[in-house]
């Protein structure tokens, strides 16, 4: 379906700009990370002030760059009813790795992203730590930030990675289904020859697929939409897929759960993946 938004690379940059700000917000809250207090959500999944403050700023800023709704994992979720009206909205994780956030890791990142008609059309991941951030436009580019400037990044294909002689590489959750993975990555070495599985925290897994170093993640634990969304237009405008284990891309506020299934994040969409990958995704550990 065809999205009537303004999307070009100038909305991409102030959304950018929005999640450095957000980063600004969190990094104090970081620099002192063991004396914060952390709540407990239902998910058992731990939030800290550092998640609301970037949240309280997304959630003024982000419509006064679209009139939007803006669905935060920081913030009460309307009923499915309400939401199932939506076409286009902001789509918001303030702080995507709370945990490697407490762990003083480094690994964690502000994710946005804009959906329309179900599906991610826009996403920034940035790493308030590095500075780096990824933007992506479906069907108009995906570019890695750093230092105020853009430069174009793109998926890397089987062929490419096995010219420069690098191994098959599979970037899985630092935390989450580890066992799995590990599984899977000696499965997959059996056919590649070499296969290395990268533990990674937050969306910095979907970035690294869509800027060329890593092939494959594969996520067999549960997430909420707001985790994938602003990953998967980077992927995508990359040239690689974020899709469920029957290879469909996830779609969003398609349905009252907001968790996602099982997920594999493909860096070259022409590789008979079908082949090598499970195709089932229960939540096993
Ligand atoms: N049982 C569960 N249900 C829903 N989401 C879960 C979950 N366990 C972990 N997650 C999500 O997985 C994210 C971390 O993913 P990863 O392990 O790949 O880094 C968490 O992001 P937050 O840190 O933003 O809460 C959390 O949202
Ligand atoms: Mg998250």
């Amino acid at each position: 379906m065809k999205t009537s938004l303004p999307l070009d690379v100038s909305l991409l940059e102030q959304v950018i700009s929005l999640a450095v700000l957000a980063g600004e917000a969190i990094m104090p809250f970081y620099r002192k990370v063991g004396e914060l207090s952390v709540d407990t959500k239902a998910d058992c999944s731990p939030v800290t002030e550092a998640d609301r403050a970037a949240d309280r700023l997304l959630q003024r800023q982000l419509p006064l760059l679209l009139d939007l709704p803006v669905l935060s994992e920081e913030t009460e979720v309307p009923s499915y009813k309400q939401r199932a009206s939506w076409t286009d909205y902001w789509l918001v994780d303030p702080l995507d790795g709370t945990r490697e956030f407490l762990s003083g890791s480094g690994e964690f990142t502000v994710n946005i992203a804009l959906i329309s008609h179900g599906c991610p059309v826009l996403g920034v991941v940035y790493v308030p730590v590095s500075g780096v951030g990824y933007g992506g436009l479906v069907g108009g580019g995906a570019f890695r930030y750093e230092s105020g400037s853009l430069c174009s990044i793109n998926v890397r294909t089987m062929v490419e990675r096995k010219d420069n002689g690098e191994p098959l590489t599979l970037v899985a959750s630092r935390r989450h289904g580890g066992e799995r993975a590990s599984l899977l990555g000696e499965a997959l070495s059996v056919y590649f020859g070499r296969a290395e599985v990268k533990p990674v925290g937050s969306s910095l897994k979907h970035c690294l697929v869509a800027e060329g170093k890593a092939d494959l993640c594969a996520h067999f634990w549960p997430t909420s939409e707001w985790d994938t969304a602003a990953g998967q237009a980077i992927v995508e405008a990359a040239g690689g897929l974020l899709v469920d284990t029957t290879f469909q891309p996830l779609r969003y506020n398609s349905k009252p759960s907001l968790l996602n299934p099982s997920f594999y994040v493909i860096a070259d969409r022409d590789f008979d993946w079908r082949r090598w990958l499970p195709l089932t995704g229960e939540f096993l550990e």
